[in-house]
């Protein structure tokens, strides 16, 4: 069998739900145990994947990460691998997914940062008779970004721009460095960090000098947010990175000031992955031109 890749674009979902008489939902499920192979759970040995249907009809998979010899929180749910994806893609929202074992506490939490969480359906296909039930059945009465933000902020996968500056601003030079800055500096400028106002982003590079970038998500329970070093290691597992002490390089952008921040845990995770990369922190202010 072919390795699956982490996305499946709108035409070729179709055809493949056509070809078997499916609705692409009903696909989900099908897809769930090539979608395993993907995970890297090297301490449980316990391969979840989560299959999502996005809004523009694209199909995008999402698998739970382990690091060995760091605390189990430092983990990462196949839920929270598939939203990333999503972002990565630029994709608006989650209609529905499949997902290998129910959900855990701390995924039905974070999926509250999408708009309409409640209406997304979810195929446990563990279970005896699998079919689509809606998130609000999973976690009823629930908190989330309501209870603490102003109805017009932006949620998880909507449009911001946190605005954020590089202290001597960016030369326009085609250099791996430069490249690297740029890169982590707008995964911070897309981070969703609404309750702590503390955006951030990584960027890391691997021996291939192949970039990959991510932005931090918070949750408003705080505990189930995904710091920006994971984020990144979600688009290298799905942009077909490899080991990780292929990964040489890594730059962090964070907000000056701010309450929340990511250096010692960043480094804490680069340090046990790939004990040579080398990374480099940069603390920017908030450009209040365009405010
Ligand atoms: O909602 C869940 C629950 C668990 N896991 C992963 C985390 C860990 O890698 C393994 C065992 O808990 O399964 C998920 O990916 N999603
Ligand atoms: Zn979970």
């Amino acid at each position: 069998m072919d390795r699956p890749g982490f996305i499946i674009e709108p035409a070729e979902a179709k055809s493949m739900a056509e070809a078997s008489s499916l609705t692409l939902t009903q696909l989900l499920p099908s897809l769930i145990t090539s979608a395993q192979t993907l995970a890297r759970p090297p301490i449980s040995n316990f391969r979840v994947a989560a299959v999502g249907l996005s809004q523009s009809g694209r199909i995008l998979i999402g698998v739970n990460v382990e690091f060995p010899c760091l605390p189990l929180h430092h983990s990462i749910h196949a839920e929270q691998f598939l939203l990333t994806n999503l972002s990565l893609n630029n994709e608006a929202n989650l209609q529905s997914f499949a997902v290998s074992a129910a959900p855990c506490g701390h995924c039905r939490q974070f999926l509250q940062e999408l708009r309409g969480a409640p209406d997304i359906q979810i195929i446990v296909t563990s279970e005896p008779n699998p079919k689509p039930t809606s998130l609000s059945r999973f976690l009823p009465h629930r908190f989330g970004p309501h209870d603490l933000l102003p109805q017009q902020t932006p949620l998880f996968l909507e449009p911001r721009n946190n605005r954020l500056t590089l202290p001597n601003g960016v030369c326009n030079g085609e250099t791996l460095d430069t490249k690297l800055k740029i890169a982590a500096l707008e995964a911070a400028n897309k981070s969703h960090a609404p309750y702590s106002d503390s955006p951030s982003g990584v960027a890391i590079v691997d021996c291939y000098r192949k970039i990959y970038k991510g932005s931090y998500v918070e949750s408003a329970a705080f505990n189930p947010s995904l710091g920006p070093l994971q984020a990144a290691v979600v688009v290298f597992i799905a942009g077909g990175g490899g080991e990780y002490d292929e990964i040489v390089g890594a730059v962090l952008v964070e907000k000056d000031g701010a309450v929340v921040r990511q250096e010692g845990t960043v480094r804490l995770l680069l340090n046990a992955i790939s004990p040579k990369c080398v990374l480099q922190t940069f603390l920017c202010s908030v450009d209040q031109s365009s405010v």
